[in-house]
C-alpha cells in the first residue's frame, strides 16, 4: 500500500477561513472580535517563528492580536504580572504563553495563573481535568486537537472500537491525545521510553500517533498495513555536508507510507493545525465570554 498524505496545510487553511466568518458575523452582528494575546519570553529562533505566525494569522482571521515580546532575563514575578494584567483586560479573550521558558521560570505556576476561561493552551488543570472528565467546555490543548480534526475527516463512519496507540506521555500532546481518543470510544494504549517491545505494540495499531521528540523513530516495519499515522514530532537534523538542517518527524516517513493507508508529513501536517486550532479556542473562549452562540461548525 502506498499512503494518501494528510495535507495539513489545506487542513488548517481551511479551518482558518471559516473562523474569519465567524468572527466578521461576530463583529457584524455583537460589535466586537476575538482578541488573543501571546506572549515570547526570550529569543529561541524557532519560538519566535511561531509567535510570529500565531499573530499574523490572528490577524489575518479579522482577530486582534497582542504581542508581548520579553527579554530572557524577565523574572517569574514578572511574567505572572503580565498575565495578570491579560486577565483582567476584556479586549483579551485569550492567552498564550509560548513554552518552553527560561529554566528560571516555573511554567506550570505561569499556566496555573492564567484565567482558565483565557487558557486556549488548553493546559490550565480545569481544563485538562474537565477534558479527562469528558466536560465538553474544557478548552483542548491545540496539537492534539489538531490532530483529532485530520483523524476525523479520516474516519466518516467514527473511530469507535479502533485500536490507538500513541507514542509519547507529555502533558501537550500525549496525554490530552489519548484523552481524545478515548472519548471517540479507541482503546488506547500510552506508549514510552519504558514500554516493552513498542515495534510489536505499533504493530496493533489501527490509529498511530507519534509524539516522542526522536527523529525517524517509529519504523516502517512498526506500522500496520492499512493504519492512519499522525507524526507529531518536529525535529531539526543536520545533515553531513548540509548546510541547512532538515525538519523530519518522529516517523521514518517513506518506510512507514508503504504501510500505512494515510500519513501526516512533517513539515505540513501537524504542525500547520495547531495554530489554526489556536485561533479557534480564541474564537470559542471569546463567544463563551461574551455569553453569545459561537456558530463554528
Ligand atoms: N504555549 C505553547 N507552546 C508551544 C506549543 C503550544 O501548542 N503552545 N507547541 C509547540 C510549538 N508550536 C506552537 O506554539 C508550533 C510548532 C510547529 C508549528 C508548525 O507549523 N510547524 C511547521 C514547520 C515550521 C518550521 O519550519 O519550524 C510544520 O510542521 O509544517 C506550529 C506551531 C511548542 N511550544
Amino acid at each position: 500500500m502506498s499512503a494518501s498524505i494528510i495535507d495539513g496545510k489545506a487542513a488548517a487553511q481551511a479551518l482558518r477561513e471559516r473562523l474569519a466568518i465567524e468572527v466578521s458575523r461576530i463583529d457584524a452582528e455583537h460589535s466586537w472580535v476575538p482578541g488573543l494575546a501571546v506572549v515570547l519570553v526570550g529569543e529561541d529562533p524557532a519560538s519566535q517563528v511561531y509567535v510570529r505566525n500565531k499573530g499574523k494569522q490572528t490577524a489575518e482571521a479579522g482577530m486582534r492580536s497582542f504581542e508581548h515580546k520579553l527579554p530572557a532575563s524577565t523574572s517569574e514575578r514578572e511574567l505572572l504580572a503580565l498575565v495578570e494584567t491579560l486577565n483582567q483586560d476584556d479586549s483579551v479573550n485569550g492567552i498564550l504563553v509560548q513554552l518552553p521558558l527560561p529554566d528560571h521560570i516555573d511554567a506550570q505556576l505561569v499556566i496555573e495563573t492564567i484565567d482558565p476561561a483565557k487558557d486556549v493552551d488548553g493546559f490550565h488543570p480545569m481544563n485538562t481535568g474537565g477534558l479527562s472528565n469528558g466536560d465538553p467546555t474544557a478548552l483542548v490543548p491545540c496539537t492534539p486537537l489538531g490532530c483529532l480534526m485530520m483523524l476525523r475527516e479520516q474516519f466518516p463512519g467514527g473511530m469507535a472500537g479502533l485500536n490507538a496507540v500513541v507514542v509519547g506521555r507529555s502533558n501537550i500532546v500525549g496525554k490530552p491525545m489519548a484523552q481524545l481518543l478515548i472519548a471517540e470510544s479507541c482503546t488506547v494504549t500510552v506508549a514510552h521510553s519504558k514500554t516493552r517491545d513498542l515495534p510489536a505494540l505499533c504493530q496493533t495499531a489501527d490509529i498511530l500517533v507519534a509524539a516522542v521528540g526522536r527523529p525517524e523513530m517509529v519504523r516502517g516495519d512498526w506500522v500496520k498495513e492499512g493504519a492512519v499515522v499522525i507524526d507529531v514530532g518536529i525535529n531539526r537534523v543536520q545533515l553531513e555536508g548540509q548546510e541547512k538542517a532538515r525538519l523530519v518527524g518522529d516517523v521514518a516517513f517513506t518506510e512507514a507510507a508503504e504501510n500505512a493507508r494515510a500519513i501526516t508529513p512533517v513539515p505540513g501536517g501537524v504542525g500547520p493545525m495547531t495554530i489554526a486550532c489556536l485561533l479557534r479556542n480564541t474564537v470559542v473562549a471569546a463567544c463563551r465570554q461574551h455569553r453569545v452562540v459561537c456558530e463554528l461548525s
